[in-house]
C-alpha cells in the first residue's frame, strides 16, 4: 500500500478557513472519510491527487510531495468525482473508458480488451456503443468508476460513489470497492459502506475529530450528529 502524509494541512478558500492543522499518516487498504455537509472531506481528498493546493503543509504521496509532482502522482491516484458529469470526456460509453487508456499508449487490441473488460465488470457492456451523457445519473456513476479503474491506479479516491445509486447497485459498488487490490479511499455519508473498513476518519469543522476502526469512529461520528 501507498504512505499518504499529510503535515500540518490548513487550507482557506478565501476568508473561509475549510481544514486546520490536518496531520495524517494514511497506509491502510480501505480508508473511509465521514463528516457532516461542508466539513472540508472533499478537500481534503482533493489534495491527495492535488486538484487542492493545501494553503500551507504538506501533502505526499510514497514521499513525493504532491504540490510540486502533482502530473506524478496523478498516474497513481485514480480520483472518481461525486458527479460522474465532471470527469465524463468522450461521447460513447466505450469510448469513454477507452480514453484513459489510449493516453498511456497501450495497443489497439490491448485497449479494446480491457476496455471491454471494464464494461462488463460494471454491467455496462449493453451500452458500449450509446452517448455517455444519455445514461442515467446511476449508469454514469458507474462508467465513471468504470473509467479510473480501467487504468488500474495504485489508490483509487471516490467521493460520495454512491449518491446516485439505487439500493443494488450501491451494494454492488460496495462490494466492489471492497475487493479492490487497491488502497481505496472513500468519502460517504452511507456509513455501511465503510463499516468493515481498516480505519475511518471523522472531519468535523475541518478538523479530524475520530480516527480509528471503525466502530468507535462510526460511534463518535453518530454521537456528534445526535
Ligand atoms: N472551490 C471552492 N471555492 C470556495 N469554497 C469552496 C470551494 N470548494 C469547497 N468550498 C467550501 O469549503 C467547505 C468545505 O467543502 P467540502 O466540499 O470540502 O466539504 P465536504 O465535507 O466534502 O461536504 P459535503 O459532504 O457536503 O460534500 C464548504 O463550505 C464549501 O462551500
Amino acid at each position: 500500500m501507498s504512505e499518504i502524509t499529510f503535515t500540518g494541512v490548513s487550507h482557506s478558500f478565501g476568508e473561509r478557513v475549510v481544514l486546520r492543522d490536518v496531520t495524517l499518516t494514511v497506509t491502510e487498504p480501505r480508508v473511509g472519510i465521514v463528516g457532516a455537509n461542508g466539513s472540508g472531506k472533499s478537500t481534503l481528498v482533493r489534495m491527495i491527487n492535488g486538484l487542492v493546493t493545501p494553503t500551507s503543509g504538506l501533502v505526499t504521496v510514497d514521499g513525493l510531495d504532491v504540490a510540486r509532482h502533482a502530473r506524478e502522482v496523478r498516474r497513481s491516484v485514480g480520483f472518481v468525482f461525486t458527479n460522474p458529469d465532471t470527469q465524463i470526456v468522450m461521447p460513447t460509453v466505450q469510448e469513454d473508458v477507452a480514453f484513459t487508456l489510449r493516453r498511456r499508449g497501450l495497443s489497439r487490441d490491448e485497449i479494446a480488451e480491457r476496455t471491454a473488460a471494464a464494461l462488463d465488470r460494471f454491467g455496462l457492456s449493453a451500452h458500449a456503443e450509446h452517448p455517455a451523457h444519455r445514461l442515467s445519473g446511476g449508469q454514469k456513476q458507474l462508467l465513471a468508476l468504470a473509467a479510473v479503474l480501467v487504468a488500474e491506479p495504485q489508490i483509487v479516491i471516490a467521493d460520495e460513489p454512491t449518491t446516485l445509486l439505487d439500493a443494488r447497485n450501491s451494494r454492488r459498488i460496495g462490494e466492489l470497492l471492497a475487493s479492490l487490490e487497491q488502497q481505496v479511499i472513500v468519502v460517504t455519508h452511507q456509513l455501511d459502506l465503510v463499516a468493515n473498513f481498516d480505519r475511518v476518519i471523522v472531519i468535523e469543522h475541518g478538523e479530524v475529530v475520530a480516527d480509528g476502526r471503525p466502530d468507535a469512529a462510526l460511534s463518535a461520528y453518530r454521537a456528534l450528529l445526535a
